[in-house]
């Protein structure tokens, strides 16, 4: 499903408007994709309160987002609710399409009052004591930090955060910037937000994520052809995407048919990263897995890990050599691809054999953290002769680019696709909102995840599961997309069983089989 800036959304209304299809047909499914939602929800909550019964309150702009809403009460009070109106501005001011469904709500008796006419107290108790807000206050036109009666409505909601009703938001919730995911000063949290025809950025990106609840794309008669056209190839990955995208698997396969992954971790005193990465790629599909790791610890991680074969390479102190060349070398040809970097530990030596990895090897690679942190010379990226997957958390991203961590994290989609397009690597810049971007420009925002996987070694797992997809054969950007996907439901999963703050890294490989179980 494509994610789109405002701008191009508003391309894509503006063509399909030009090419003869009435605003006021779009804005009308808009609405009925609002009031359908809406009912959803009230049946969902309130089971046993008649429609009559039930306290709806619109919160109205006078944009278009505000004419979505007038539109939603409409058709609610025909379907026998009695919602009621309350406006930000003067209605009689309204224009256009808004105007004209000002006119078709009073002609249907649709309730409503004008924020100024009320008194704070009384404007509270409308709202403590609605059972739905429908917020159509702003939607993607907003400009600069929230002014007049709408920041003064959403303040005096938020102030009453305590008791506020759910809330679904019209497109957006207002104070969000569709743009960037930033937040106007203020912004009113929903509950549910039901978004017209395709993502905006501001509703995946953080913290505008936050405020968005659960989100609804409702068709609104854009055609995907428009849609498609104005993108600039940035799609939110899901569920959909990765049943999909998921490897096939055939009945007279062998372990080698379904790849055989390389990984090249650890040194003394980090033998978990090894372990990590390798249980999930075994538990993504992968048939056989190599840990290549320094002499010292082989015996040890290869203790822990019957399934895993270990690969003991020549070491000083504790860390693998760059002496070891030769023997990766020569075990790159008994493999599909070679993932590198969990625990590796950092040395010159580490940097020696990155650069030479990167020199002479043409197997798929998949650098991770201190594989990363290795490489001093951006240029061989570019020169590498094989394909390539870095997966960088955004302390990783500001050492390789030099760009400081707060403006990676404000501008993540630029960021990721800007290096991937320069370097020609498949790029995964993790973190919340985890970004992964090909050569060729296409990217994926991911949906799934939590903060419990915010805890030492789950990028090690990410590794993992990207190694096995990528050694069953499906291209890097997809392979890259799925795994982080799986990745967060298994971190998801994994923490709804163990709450966000009991979640360590292991939980995520425990979770994995029912993930790949949702996927069949
Ligand atoms: N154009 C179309 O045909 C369609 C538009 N749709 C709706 O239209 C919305 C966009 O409509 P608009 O472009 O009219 O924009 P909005 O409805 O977001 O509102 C823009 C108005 O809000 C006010 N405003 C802007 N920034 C503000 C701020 N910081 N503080 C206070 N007031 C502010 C301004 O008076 C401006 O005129 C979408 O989010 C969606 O809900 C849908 O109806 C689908 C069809
Ligand atoms: N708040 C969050 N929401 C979703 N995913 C997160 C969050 N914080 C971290 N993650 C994910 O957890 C993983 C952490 O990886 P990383 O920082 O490399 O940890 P480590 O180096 O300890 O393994 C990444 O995949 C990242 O996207
Ligand atoms: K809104």
């Amino acid at each position: 499903m494509e994610v789109l800036t405002p701008q191009m959304m508003a391309k894509c209304d503006r063509e399909t408007i030009d090419s003869g299809y009435p605003e006021i047909l779009l804005m009308e499914a808009a609405a009925y994709g609002v009031a359908r939602i809406a009912v959803e929800i009230l049946k969902k909550e309130f089971e046993f309160k008649a429609k009559a019964e039930l306290k709806l309150t619109f919160l109205v702009g006078k944009g278009n987002n505000g004419g979505d809403g007038l539109a939603a009460a409409r058709i609610l009070k025909n379907w026998g609710y009695q919602p009621e109106i309350i406006f930000s501005t003067e209605a009689e001011k309204l224009k256009g399409v808004n105007s004209k469904n000002y006119e078709l709500a009073s002609l249907n008796q649709v309730k409503y009052y004008h924020f100024s006419d009320l008194k704070e107290a009384q404007f509270l108790s409308k709202i403590e004591n609605s059972d739905l807000i429908i917020d159509a206050l702003l939607g993607t036109g907003i400009k600069g930090e929230l002014r007049g009666n709408i920041k003064n409505i959403i303040n005096l909601i938020n102030q009453k955060r305590q008791s506020k009703p759910l809330t679904l938001a019209v497109d957006i919730p207002s104070g969000v910037i569709g743009e960037n995911g930033r937040i106007a000063g203020e912004a009113l949290n929903a509950d549910y937000t039901v978004t017209m025809a395709a993502y905006k950025r501001g509703l995946l990106l953080y913290p505008g994520r936050d405020y968005c609840g659960q989100i609804k794309v409702v068709s609104i008669g854009i055609q995907p052809e428009t849609i498609e056209k104005n993108s600039d190839s940035l799609k939110a990955f899901k569920q959909q995407e990765a049943v999909r995208l998921k490897p096939d698997r055939i009945n007279n396969g062998h372990k080698g048919s379904f790849g055989k992954v390389a990984v090249l971790a650890g040194s003394r005193g980090m033998t978990g990263a090894p372990l990590l990465s390798t249980k999930a790629a075994l538990r993504s599909g992968s048939g056989l897995v190599y840990l290549l790791t320094a002499e010292e610890i082989e015996a040890q991680t290869s203790v822990q890990l019957e399934e895993v074969v270990g690969i003991p390479l020549v070491s000083k102190k504790g860390m693998v050599s760059a002496n070891s060349f030769p023997q990766i070398l020569q075990f790159s040809k008994k493999v599909d691809l070679l993932a590198a970097g969990p625990g590796l530990g950092r040395s010159s030596e580490i940097s020696d054999l990155m650069e030479k990895i990167l020199k002479e090897l043409e197997l798929p690679l998949i650098l991770d953290a201190d594989a990363i942190n290795a490489i001093k010379n951006l240029e061989l990226l570019k020169k590498y002769k094989g394909e390539l997957i870095l997966t960088p958390h955004p302390g990783e991203m500001s050492a390789l680019t030099g760009i400081s961590i707060e403006e990676i994290n404000n501008n993540r989609i630029e960021v990721a696709r800007d290096f991937a397009e320069e370097h020609g690597v498949n790029l995964i810049l993790k973190g919340a909102a985890t970004i992964t971007a090909a050569p060729d420009g296409r990217a994926y925002i991911n949906t799934s995840g939590c903060n419990g996987m915010a805890t030492a070694g789950s990028g090690d797992v990410l590794t993992g599961i990207v190694s096995a997809l990528k050694a069953q054969k499906m291209s890097c950007f997809e392979a890259a997309a799925l795994a982080v996907y799986l990745h967060g439901r298994a971190g998801e999963i994994a923490a709804a069983k163990t709450s966000n703050y009991a979640l360590i890294a292991s939980d995520i490989i425990d979770n994995l089989p029912q993930v790949w179980q949702s996927l069949e």
